[in-house]
């Protein structure tokens, strides 16, 4: 079966960086608005319910209940640093981002060839969903705020890391379950060898994108542009 020309895709998952978005725009402005922001984010807002709720979710994964704030933050930057992908981080991190793009300090980058692709796929029936370990508050701001305007009625739903992991062939199974379709109508698309690996696992089709800088692997098809993608 070529998943480039497949006319039983029903349904389209794609990530996010590397895939519809560049690297470089995740790493080099989110990331850092992150980094230098959170800090005093968290120290402002650290009685709201819903930080207050991610804080004590970081010391949970750190096993140190009685970590101050300050260690804390500590962790987190950490974290960003080293491009950890902890569900507690995910989640901060989608709060700082929504003021950024709120106040227009930057729009969600996408490759020129997405958006026509995904208005294409969605006008022809296919039913369209993100699934990355940014948080699904993090997804809705990147293609509400996009490029090319407001993209989030394209999307059936979004995915990330409290569904899984993505390099977990389990994620993807709890994806197929939730989507109620067959495995084999879902169409995955990634940048990255392990996580397309997974998803062929749990019985996806799958496609490589090889956006610049990208390794092409052998296992999977590759494409280097959504207009590539003929369903
Ligand atoms: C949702 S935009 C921010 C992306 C992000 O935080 C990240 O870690 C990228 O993860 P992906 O699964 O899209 O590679
Ligand atoms: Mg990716």
């Amino acid at each position: 079966m070529d998943p480039m020309s497949n006319p039983t895709v029903r349904a389209i998952v794609t990530d996010i960086e590397g895939t519809t978005t560049d690297i470089n725009f995740v790493h080099k402005v989110l990331f850092p608005y992150a980094y230098a922001k959170l800090p005093d984010f968290l120290r402002e807002n650290a009685e709201a319910p819903a930080v207050s709720e991610q804080i004590d979710a970081v010391r949970d994964v750190i096993q140190d209940a009685d970590a101050t704030l300050e260690a804390v933050i500590a962790t987190l930057l950490h974290w960003i640093d080293t491009d950890q992908k902890v569900t507690p981080l995910k989640a901060l991190q989608g709060m700082v981002w929504a003021d950024g793009y709120q106040r227009g300090d930057f729009t969600g980058h996408l490759y020129a060839d997405v958006a026509p692709a995904l208005r294409q796929w969605q006008a022809s029936g296919v039913a369209l969903y993100v699934y990355s370990s940014g948080s699904v508050q993090a997804q809705k701001l990147l293609f509400g705020y996009s490029d090319e305007g407001d993209l989030t009625p394209l999307f059936s739903g979004y995915f990330d890391t409290h569904i899984g992991h993505k390099r977990e062939a389990v994620a993807y199974q709890r994806i197929v379950e939730a989507l109620d379709l067959p495995a084999e109508s879902i169409l995955f698309l990634s940048d990255v060898v392990e996580e397309l690996d997974a998803a062929k696992q749990a019985g996806m089709q799958t496609l490589q994108l090889v956006r610049e800088g990208t390794q092409a692997g052998t296992a999977h098809a590759c494409v280097d542009s959504f207009a590539d993608i003929a369903l």
